[in-house]
């Protein structure tokens, strides 16, 4: 990912960071390049006004630095967002490493990650997310405390995906009660989108409950072994959006509900575990919003991740982190109500609460 060098004066024009449209008075963001191990990371800090900043480190083959930036930065807002609305006492924080998972990631390389994160002296704690494996923390953790989603083994509450798509499952549930009358999803057409760690988690939770699962994935090998153990059906079409599904449940990357996605969508309910599933919150949410398909805020539904490695730092167990993500039910209900009565969109009903408790506690802190 080597270009010409940009000069001075057409640097400043572009304005790389502060005037990324994602940059969002983000109180930090650090570059980690070390040229031994190959690491070239971004670690976003949003906000500490609640806490330490938590949030996992995704590792892709970003197409460009402004991709893997502009990346970092709505993850790491979308994390203040989430442990928000949670009740969790933590900040906004996110990392990519750039490169990809399967031919670039090394010991070292996951090592000279972990000191970068100690370097910040625990502003900002990590975690795993897309590329990263529960043995890839263990590694950090070898150099700084500051890290969560540790094996089991090592005294962690290890991978956070079955948990983080058990709080899926609870979101999609009151999704479907608040559209259909009925919270049970037997007979459900729904599509999930990815199904890697948090996806096929959740195909075993609705095919347990008897819902029809269309699955889809890059990974012809995933999609095979999902199919044959949950009985799921591989999507066989062109264009996924505009399947005749009840439900789609965006379970890979981002921003999939986009402009040029969004009029195609014939599912009446959007309900996943990915991040920033709306590429423009306030444009996409209110046109969900007109044609009448109910969309469960992402940061409010994936949250079981979180809370489970939260747990970690607390000390609290499985029994209550079961408890906290079954409450995702109960919460989402009340913002898609609230959403209804107020005439805003869900994902400004979800944010909302967020930012009224940070601006609480961040009044209680300067007073
Ligand atoms: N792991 C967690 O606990 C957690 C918590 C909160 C949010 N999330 C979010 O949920 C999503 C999934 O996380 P994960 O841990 O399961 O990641 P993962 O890497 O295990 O799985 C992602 C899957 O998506 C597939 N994929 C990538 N691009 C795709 C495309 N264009 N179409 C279809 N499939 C595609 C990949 O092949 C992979 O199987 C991510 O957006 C992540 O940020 C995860």
């Amino acid at each position: 990912m080597t270009h010409d060098i940009i000069s001075a004066s057409d640097l400043k024009k572009v304005a790389p960071v502060f005037g990324q449209l994602s940059f969002d008075d983000h109180e930090q963001i650090v570059f980690c390049n070390d040229k031994d191990t190959g690491l070239k990371a971004i670690i976003g800090i949003h906000s500490t006004v609640l806490g330490p900043a938590l949030g996992g480190t995704r590792m892709w083959n970003y197409e460009s630095e402004w991709d893997a930036l502009n990346d970092v930065l709505r993850l790491s807002r979308g994390m203040t967002f989430k442990s928000a609305i949670t009740g969790l006492n933590l900040g906004g924080g996110k990392a990519v490493i750039i490169g990809d998972a399967k031919t670039q990631k090394t010991p070292e390389l996951m090592k000279s990650f972990g000191e970068y994160v100690h370097s910040l002296s625990g502003k900002y704690i990590t975690a795993e997310d897309v590329g990263m494996e529960t043995v890839d923390m263990d590694l950090v953790r070898e150099v700084t405390p500051y890290v969560t989603g540790i094996s089991e083994s090592k005294g962690g509450a290890g991978n956070p995906s079955p948990i983080t798509a058990y709080g899926v499952f609870m979101g999609m549930k009151a999704a479907a009660k608040y559209k259909f009358g009925d919270d049970n999803l037997e007979g459900k057409r729904v599509l999930v989108q990815g199904i890697g760690h948090v996806g096929e988690s959740l195909v075993e939770h609705i095919t347990n409950e008897g819902a029809e699962v269309i699955i889809s994935d890059i990974n012809q090998e995933r999609l095979e072994y999902v199919r044959d153990t949950y009985g799921a059906s591989i999507y066989g079409g062109s264009d996924i959006y505009s399947e005749d599904v009840d439900i789609y449940a965006p379970c890979a990357l981002g921003a999939t509900v986009n402009d040029e996605t969004i009029h195609k969508i014939k599912a009446k309910v959007i309900a996943g575990a990915a991040n920033n599933q709306l590429e423009d919150e306030n444009k996409h949410g209110k046109i969900l919003q007109d044609r009448g398909i109910v969309y469960a805020p992402d940061f409010l539904i994936n949250a079981g991740g979180i809370i489970n490695v939260y747990a970690e730092l607390e000390g609290y167990d499985k029994k209550e982190i079961i408890r906290k993500t079954e409450n995702i039910f109960n919460t989402t209900l009340e913002i898609l109500n609230s959403a209804d009565v107020n005439k805003i969109t869900t994902h400004t009903a979800a944010l909302q609460i967020a930012q009224q408790r940070i601006a609480t506690r961040k009044m209680e802190n300067e007073g």
